[in-house]
């Protein structure tokens, strides 16, 4: 993100002060870092009747001093987190033309309007040459519908963890918006809004902008790694059947969710003491991110760990969109995207499943998996259900943010008696366990634990592509980061104060696997010849390459040259 160029921070020596003519422009106190991360916690905590003001307040700071702002997050992650990302940046995104400010120079809105002159708006990027960039269209953010322009908050969001998780450098992520219209009449209408006003284009026009968009931005930085974001679900699928293979990129809700899912559902297969093969997924929701956990899932089951064929790892999937179960023979069957015909159930004998309650008697699943956007619909009636049909229902509630989750925490706790294994897109308040008294700390399943690490290790060893054995290292890497306290809790994830510690690891597997695969060209990486020599040369090579990672990784502190 752009590095502001004038900067009146505490920090700044005396002598600092003298060579920079800052002088009298900053309050004559000198203040470590430390001290104004306080400051800047207790300004928010002041504000905590005001989600958006604290939103607003922070990204002041992240534009002002990208030292403090990563320092703040760094530091506090679990309370910044949901400020900067998911809960909050939902409302942020929604009042994004209405809280935008000129100093706030987010990141590149390119729209369909200058597609003969992407190179040259392109160029107008004032900040230093990145190395990620997340990109959207705001067309469905989280579970917020087509935001258009407004979806900006989601790529600067994303690139924040990418640093304070991940490692990437501050000044070298570029935030990304696709300015294609909108076709939600809310924007289209409001005199603020900083879009386009204009519906959306139909497809070739579409995928004409961003081939466009993609070839320009190759053009200009050949190594840049393009994470798609927030795309409506028949364009996420299509942009990355489109460029996966022929641009460095990944998208996030597909591939990053679906490795996010596979890690917490390894761990929860563990804790529900049932074989694999017993087990019965049911899905509510069958889009972007329901399909692309699916095959997650789908994959492991038929790789060695697994053990299931192709056929028996089908069986044990069931999608429900919002018409029902998706089977061969419902009626609208021939309209089908062809996302969702991965996994049509062609046993159901032309009965038709509406409701969910309905689905649950049919398919009496042992683990239900929310990625709908519909909030609350895994309610009290559902939840007796899951808890009566399994010793440790396996419930994940994934859609963001917290006014779209399928079920609170509380609620899964309280209608299975404590024994629900629990993971949310959106982090909810631990709960006391009602038999034991214990606190019940749930899991948050989001693909900020994945996206960083996959992120900052695909572009530290300067892949020439994401590979889907990539995604899948990354996510099994994940599931076996657990400590010993976690472990002993029950815990599907680690800590989220620990991703920092843990990205470098799933980083480091990430590069392995890109050795596997052969797209790795950095020469630090391909000259340890990470695949040779014996097990203990391996590991040895293995721990240079992590310690590599880490030394790589971005931490906030300030350096003046005097
Ligand atoms: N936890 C995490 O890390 C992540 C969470 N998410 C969340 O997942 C949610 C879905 O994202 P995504 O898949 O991209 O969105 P999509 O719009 O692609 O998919 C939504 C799916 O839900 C179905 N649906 C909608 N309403 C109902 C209903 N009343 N009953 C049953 N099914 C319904 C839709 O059906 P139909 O196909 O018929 O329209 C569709 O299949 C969002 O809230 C998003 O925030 C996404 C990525 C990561
Ligand atoms: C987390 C995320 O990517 C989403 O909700 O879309
Ligand atoms: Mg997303």
């Amino acid at each position: 993100m752009l590095e502001t160029t004038r900067c009146f921070g505490t920090a700044f020596t005396q002598a600092e002060r003298c060579k920079k003519r800052l002088t009298g422009l900053i309050p004559p106190a000198v203040e470590s870092l430390d001290l104004q991360v306080q400051r800047c916690l207790h300004r928010i905590d002041s504000l905590k009747q005001s989600p958006l003001e604290q939103y607003a307040y922070l990204d002041r700071i992240r534009t002002e001093s990208s030292n403090l702002f990563y320092k703040l997050v760094m530091g506090n992650l679990k309370q910044i987190v949901s400020i900067i990302y998911t809960p909050t940046v939902g409302l942020a995104c929604q009042e994004f033309s209405r809280i935008y400010t000129p100093a706030s120079a987010p990141g590149l809105f390119l729209s369909l309007a200058d597609q003969e002159n992407l190179d040259l708006v392109i160029s107008n990027w004032p900040g230093a040459d990145p190395d990620i960039c997340v990109m959207t269209d705001g067309s469905r953010i989280l579970g917020l519908g087509d935001l258009g322009v407004n979806g900006m908050g989601i790529p600067i969001g994303k690139l924040s963890l990418y640093v304070a998780a991940g490692g990437f450098n501050p000044s070298k992520t570029l935030p990304i918006t696709l300015d294609l219209g909108t076709n939600n009449p809310k924007h289209l209408n409001d005199p603020f809004y900083l879009g386009t006003r204009s519906h959306r284009p139909r497809d070739s026009q579409f995928y004409e902008f961003v081939d466009a968009v993609m070839a320009a931005l190759k053009r200009r930085w050949p190594k840049l790694l393009v994470q798609f974001e927030d795309f409506s679900s028949e364009h996420a699928f299509g942009t990355l059947e489109r460029y996966r293979n022929k641009y460095f990129m990944f998208n996030d809700d597909i591939q990053g969710t679906g490795a996010v899912i596979l890690s917490g559902f390894i761990n929860a297969l563990k804790l529900s003491g049932t074989p694999l093969k017993q087990h019965r997924i049911l899905f509510f929701g069958a889009g972007s991110a329901g399909v692309g956990v699916a095959s997650q899932l789908m994959d492991h089951f038929t790789h060695a760990e697994g053990g299931l064929t192709k056929a028996q790892a089908k069986k044990l999937f069931w999608l429900i969109d919002s018409k029902g179960i998706v089977t061969s023979d419902r009626s609208d069957a021939s309209r089908y995207p062809s996302h969702k015909k991965l996994f049509l159930r062609e046993d159901m004998g032309g009965k038709q499943v509406g409701t969910l309650l309905e689905a649950i008697e049919h398919v009496k699943p042992t683990a239900l998996i929310g990625l709908s956007s519909v909030g609350g619909a895994f309610d009290a009636a559902v939840l007796t259900r899951m808890g009566e049909l399994n010793q440790a229902p396996i419930v994940f509630p994934l859609s963001n943010p917290l006014t779209n989750a399928e079920c609170t925490f509380e609620d899964a706790v309280k209608h299975t008696q404590g024994r629900v294994l629990f993971a949310s897109g959106t982090a909810f308040p631990g709960q006391e366990h009602p038999v034991t008294k214990q606190i019940l700390e749930p899991g948050q399943g989001n693909n900020m634990y994945i996206f960083p690490a996959l992120g900052f290790g695909a572009s530290l060893a300067k892949a020439t592509k994401v590979t889907d054995h990539m995604v899948y290292q990354c996510a099994v890497s994940l599931s076996k980061q657990l400590n010993e306290e976690e472990t002993a809790l029950g815990f599907l994830y680690p800590r989220i104060e620990r991703i920092r510690e843990i990205s470098g690891l799933l980083a480091r597997d990430v590069i392995l696997a890109a050795v596997e695969e052969g797209v790795a060209t950095e020469p630090f990486v391909t000259n340890l010849n990470l695949l040779e020599g014996s097990n203990e040369s391996r590991q040895k090579k293995a721990a240079a390459l992590l310690q590599w990672i880490e030394h790589n990784m971005y931490t906030p502190s300030y350096q003046f040259k005097l």
